[in-house]
């Protein structure tokens, strides 16, 4: 039998994924009830189907690529990978897809939980419906936070149900590997999928329409990663997509290309994008069109809304799609949805606690391919389309003693943009093995506004990568005495 129960909380969050999480415990550690609406499983994307899945795919191929490159390993890298190893810590690192661990987060955290579907029944109201068909209706004193995160966005295929592609979900949770695998798309998901899969045997064909990987990256970085696809084995088809696709009786899947070619795999992968989960949310009873990103300004308070109680944050903005990005805006908007309930004066200037600058400055991202790309701040191409004067400096990492440490036939390259009036670091991308951790050093010059004149100081330990610093700065530096300043 069906029944309905009302409550009330401060802050009502919907969606218990990474950036749910975090906006309800800043919620509680301000002092405020909180409550969480979540209709899968806590944790989110991130923790089961993206993030910790795709990563622990691809850690132990990418090890065991690496070893034959290390002096005296060359025995250890003959030995095949143990792929049935690999997905059982696959399968460990996404908690076979059973949240107590989360569960119990949240309980110590304080932080209520109504599993459910949320959607939104006018201002500070969300009902639920739970999975045993009740009905919760709850109601918020001061905000309520959509953090329902994004679902794979499908090509308008015909015949999609009949071929059961792989969407991401499937990508990251498949439990056998394919022989062959298709993947359309050329962005992050389509790359570390091909790589991992790659790594774990299967015959990968990527289809992009675009004529290189990685839209986004800094071009000499996509092309470092298409090189060693193709070294890899893999067959990149670029400038094409695919315009018919059936599953024949036998199970595979027989893809024609909009060049003319055909291909046949035992899976095709549609990595094309992701879509905002909030067609069915309620959005119309509050005055929003349903199915959009939910637009915000810079503290996450939804735009369009009178009275400021509604706050989108995290995947579901389409700020930022990252899981640091996202759990960063939660913690911004969490400070602003206590300090608000508590009637404190909001700081608006840039860098606040109450506004998400990073944002807007200095988005730092990691591509898991072979090799990494870490990057941050603005690319020479964002920093041309914004009309901003930037000086570019470019170094081989592989120069570095660190790097020939690291293994003797280290391949990699930085690169660096200059302010030149401010005499600052506004973007950096960094391609080479274990690059990843560089990052947070050059996120930290950028957010910091750290003059170049005192980067001088940052001195880099020898023999590590991190010495590629100093060789940028002493480019700079060289270089600097020639170069006309527009
Ligand atoms: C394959 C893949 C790999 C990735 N790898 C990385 C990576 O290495 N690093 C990185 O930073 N980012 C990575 N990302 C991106 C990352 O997964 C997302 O940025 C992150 O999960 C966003 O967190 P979120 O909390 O906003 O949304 P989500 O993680 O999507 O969580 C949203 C939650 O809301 C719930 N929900 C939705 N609608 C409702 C509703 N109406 N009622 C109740 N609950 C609802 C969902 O069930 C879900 O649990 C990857 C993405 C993919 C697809
Ligand atoms: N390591 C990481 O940080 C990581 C890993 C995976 C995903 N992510 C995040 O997830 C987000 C989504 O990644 P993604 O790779 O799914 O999306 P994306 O938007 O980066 O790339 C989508 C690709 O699909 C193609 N595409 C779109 N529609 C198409 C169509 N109809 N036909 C043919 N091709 C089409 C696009 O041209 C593009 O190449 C990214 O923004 C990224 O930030 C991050």
């Amino acid at each position: 039998m069906s029944s309905t129960t009302s409550q009330t909380f401060d802050v009502i969050v919907i969606g218990a994924g990474p950036v749910g999480e975090n906006v309800a415990d800043r919620a509680v550690a301000g002092g405020l009830s909180a409550v969480i609406v979540e209709s899968e499983l806590v944790g989110g994307e991130c923790s089961y189907w993206a993030c910790e899945p795709s990563k622990a795919l691809l850690r132990p191929g990418l090890l065991h690529r690496e070893l034959g490159a290390v002096p005296g390993l060359a025995k250890a890298a003959s030995a095949p990978l143990d792929v049935d190893a690999v997905l059982a810590h696959r399968d460990r690192m996404s908690g076979n897809w059973d949240d107590a661990g989360q569960v119990e987060w949240l309980r110590q955290a304080g932080i209520e939980l109504v599993r459910g579907v949320g959607r939104l029944a006018g201002p500070r109201a969300v009902t639920v419906a739970t999975p045993d068909g009740q009905t919760v209706h709850l109601t918020a004193r001061h905000a309520v936070a959509v953090c329902t995160g994004t679902r794979a966005s499908l090509p308008p295929l015909p015949g999609l149900e009949e071929l059961r592609p792989w969407t991401s979900r499937e990508a990251t949770s498949a439990p056998r590997v394919p022989r062959r695998l298709a993947v359309l798309g050329a962005g992050v998901v389509a790359v570390e999928t091909a790589t991992a899969w790659r790594t774990l045997g299967s015959r990968v064909t990527l289809i992009a329409r675009e004529a290189m990987l990685l839209p986004r990256a800094e071009p000499f970085a996509a092309e470092s990663v298409a090189d060693r696809m193709r070294e890899t084995g893999i067959d990149l088809r670029f400038g094409t997509t695919i315009s018919a696709a059936v599953r024949n009786a036998a199970g595979e899947v027989e893809i024609e290309l909009s060049d003319g070619t055909r291909l046949v795999a035992d899976e095709l992968l549609l990595a094309t994008g992701r879509a905002p989960r909030t067609e069915d949310l309620g959005l119309e009873s509050v005055g929003l069109t349903p199915g959009g990103w939910l637009r915000t300004d810079d503290l996450f308070t939804v735009t369009g809304v009178e009275g400021e109680w509604l706050y989108a944050v995290g995947d579901v903005n389409g700020r930022a799609l990252l899981t640091h990005q996202g759990k960063y805006q939660a913690r911004v908007a969490g400070t602003v949805i206590v300090d608000r309930a508590r009637g404190r004066r909001l700081d608006l200037r840039k860098w606040s606690r109450h506004v998400g600058t990073a944002d807007l400055e200095a988005v730092p991202q990691v591509v898991f391919s072979d090799p990494e790309i870490a990057s941050v701040g603005l690319t020479t191409a964002e920093a041309e389309r914004a009309g901003r004067v930037v000086d570019v400096v470019d170094y081989e990492i592989g120069r570095v003693a660190g790097a020939l440490q690291y293994r003797p036939d280290y391949r990699g390259r930085a690169r660096i943009l200059i302010d030149p009036r401010r005499g600052t670091v506004v973007g950096a991308t960094f391609v080479g093995p274990n690059v990843a951790e560089l990052l947070y050093s050059a996120t930290v010059a950028i957010t910091g506004e750290v003059p170049l004149d005192r980067l001088w100081h940052a001195v880099p330990a020898f023999p590590t990568i991190s010495e590629v610093w100093l060789r940028l700065l002493e480019t700079y530096r060289d270089a600097s005495l020639e170069l006309p300043r527009s």
